[in-house]
This record gives C-alpha cells, structure tokens and sequence, in this order.
C-alpha cells in the first residue's frame, strides 16, 4: 500500500494558523487562571513505562493506550492516555515528601488507541488540575470552582455541570441493598440504559436501585428524589448528600446543575464524587473530574480531587482566537520604529526581498516611513 504523502494516521491531525495560536492561547488564559488560584505547573513527558502508567491510578484500562516497544529498554511504552496518572506518579515518587495539599497544573496532548463515539480525534489537547493530599467536600469546592473561572476566562459561557456518584452502585451493593458481583454489572448496565423496565425484570434486589433512575435531572429537583430514596434506606448516602450540596452551593446562578447520580461513562478512577462540564452548543463534554485514589509506594492509597479539560472543540468553534493587528514592513523599514511597534502590540512582517505583497501576508497595515497606513 502507497501512503500518500502529507496523509496522517487516522485521528492525528495538524493545527495550523490561526488554530494553533488560539490554542496556546486559551491555554495560557486557563493556566493563568489555575495558577492564580497556586497550582504549579508540572510536565510530564508525552510517553512513559506502560506498567506505571496503568499502576498509579485504579482502573486505567491497558486496552485505551498506544503502545510500542522502547528500543533502549526493550519494555513496553505507552503514550499517556490522561495526564492525571502521571500527575498522581510525580505526587506519590518524586513529590512525595513534599508538602500537602499538593496543587499541581498540566497541558499537552494525550492520545487513546480509539477515539471517542462523539469526536474522531485520537489525540486531544488536556489541561487540568489536581489537588493531592485530600478528596474533602472543601476540595471538591475549590477543583468545580477553578475549573467553572478556567472556563470562564477562556470566555466560555452557557455551561452546565453535572454532578454524579462514580462509587453509588458499589457502595450500596455493599451496604444496604445487597447485589452479588454480577448482579452489581447488570445493574449498572441497565442504569446506563436507563432501562427501568430491564432493571425490575432483572431481580427483586435489582428492582431497588430503580428510584435512582428518577434521582436524574435538574440539581434540586433530582437531589430531592436522592433524598427521598436515601431516607428509605437508612441515610446511607447522608454524607454524599451533604457533599454535592456543599459543593453545589457556591456555583454562580448563570450555570446549570445537572445530577446524575449513577453516570459512570469516562468515571473508570473516581470514587465518591465525579463531575462533567458541558457548554452550550457543543456536543458531548468539554471537561471532566471528581475524587480518586493515588496508588503510593507504601501500599497505602493518597486521597485526591482534580478536574481535566478537552477544549479542543470549543478552539475549533473560535475560542482564543483573536485577529493580532498586522503591519508589513517594506525594505528598509527603521528597526526602531518596528521595535516601537511590536511593543505596542503589533505583530509585524518585516519584508525579505523587494516587490513582497504585504496584503498577501494578510497584514491589514504597512509602515510607510514613519506613517502606520491601512491597506
Ligand atoms: N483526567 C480525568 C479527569 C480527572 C482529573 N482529575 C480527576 N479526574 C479525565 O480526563 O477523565
């Protein structure tokens, strides 16, 4: 078979101007926003050892990442599929005397065997935050908050977050309403499904998971219903409850709260609380977080809260995109003006040769003498 030339494995592609510009820039204005809130940025490299890579984090399946074969080592790399887990491997080796809360700070690509059903793209951009020490209500504040002003200074409007439970099903499986190991898998199957008439046909057990189909929706309405359920089995939800109320009631009016308390789909790691963000107009979510467990050294489990962003939908929808103002300059054009210029903010394209078309550049100016003149 001929690879044409210039063709890209199916779902890598280039960014090219001006996307590749917004792109930084949007990352910029979150990072700037993560970092004023004393998240330190770390950057861990684009692939590393498979086994730790999958060991860090509960549940990273093997079955998402690229891989091949480091020809130094001869073992088995992978290219990272989130940057959280190697976030959680700095925290736990090479941060692990450092002090806690520990709040670090991440960008760059992540790349997944398969893409996703809603976007083709195998490798996406990923910004994010994880805070490491605790996975507290109070963390959970701060992690939604960081990640609604992250958004909000990208310019992003129209969101909406939606709270769920990633460890509901085990923790009443193992509590008050008992299911065994398969069961607790049709029962989550049929959640997903939001099947009520599959759950009930599937045992008496089963059946008394279906009010948490209904605990679905529109925040306060929905974690009425969570309530309602929950006082029917003992209050073993209580602390939860009180958690995504907490964390729910500092969010500004202009966002819309969504529970779902059973969703798990892009939840393989997280524990007591997960959260997705959608934003008006864009299909599927354009971020993610919640409470994990880091794996340490010692055998023993570091609690944690952290949140990722996929923007890059919302860079192809235009975000960060800004038009600089362009001048052209025509041989001969002084140094020092220019630097004059640059300093003011202009980008400038300084001509190589004669006869060069400043237009064509796409400058919207050129520096006649001294005189900025409009093409
Ligand atoms: N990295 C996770 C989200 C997350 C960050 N921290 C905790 N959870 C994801 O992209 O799905």
């Amino acid at each position: 078979m001929v690879i044409p030339p210039g063709l890209l494995p199916e779902g890598l592609s280039d960014r090219l101007p001006p996307q590749a510009e917004a792109s930084a820039r949007l990352t910029r204005r979150v990072l700037d926003t993560v970092a004023a809130h004393g998240y330190e940025r770390v950057m861990p490299p684009l692939a590393e050892f498979e086994d730790t890579l999958t060991q860090r984090l509960k549940s990273m399946r093997p079955q998402d990442l690229v891989r091949a074969v480091d020809p130094v080592s001869q073992r088995s790399l992978a290219f990272r599929p989130d940057m959280t887990a190697q976030v959680g491997r700095i925290a736990a080796t090479r941060l692990a005397a450092a002090p806690r809360p520990l709040r670090l700070s991440y960008a760059g690509p992540v790349i997944r065997q398969k893409a996703s059903q809603l976007r083709p793209e195998r490798e996406k951009l990923q910004l994010g935050a994880e805070l490491i020490g605790t996975d507290s209500t109070a963390a959970a504040v701060e992690i939604v908050n960081v990640a609604i002003e992250a958004l909000q200074a990208a310019g992003v409007t129209g969101l909406t977050i939606d709270f769920t439970l990633p460890d509901l099903i085990d923790t009443l499986a193992a509590g008050p309403l008992p299911l065994d190991a398969r069961e607790v898998e049709a029962v989550r199957t049929e959640l997903d499904a939001k099947d009520a008439g599959a759950l009930v046909a599937l045992s008496p057990a089963a059946a008394a998971y279906l009010p948490l189909i209904e605990a679905t929706g529109p925040f306060h309405a929905a974690m009425e219903r969570l309530e309602a359920f929950d006082a029917r089995i003992g209050g073993a939800l209580a602390s939860r409850i009180a958690g995504l109320r907490a964390i729910a009631k500092p969010i500004g009016w202009d966002i819309t709260l969504t529970l779902d308390p059973t969703e798990r789909h892009g939840f393989e790691f997280q524990n007591w609380f997960g959260f997705s963000i959608f934003a008006e107009g864009f299909i599927g979510e354009i971020g993610r977080g919640g409470s994990y467990a880091i794996a340490r050294a010692d055998g023993a489990d570091e609690p944690a809260m952290g949140f990722s962003l996929y923007p890059d939908p919302l860079i192809d929808a235009g975000f960060g995109g800004e038009s600089p103002r362009r001048i052209f300059l025509p041989l001969g054009s002084d140094a020092e003006r220019a630097a004059a210029l640059r300093a003011e903010g202009w980008h400038t394209v300084a001509a190589l040769a004669n006869g060069e078309d400043g237009a064509a550049q796409r400058c919207s100016h050129w520096l006649d003498g001294d005189e900025v003149r409009a093409y």
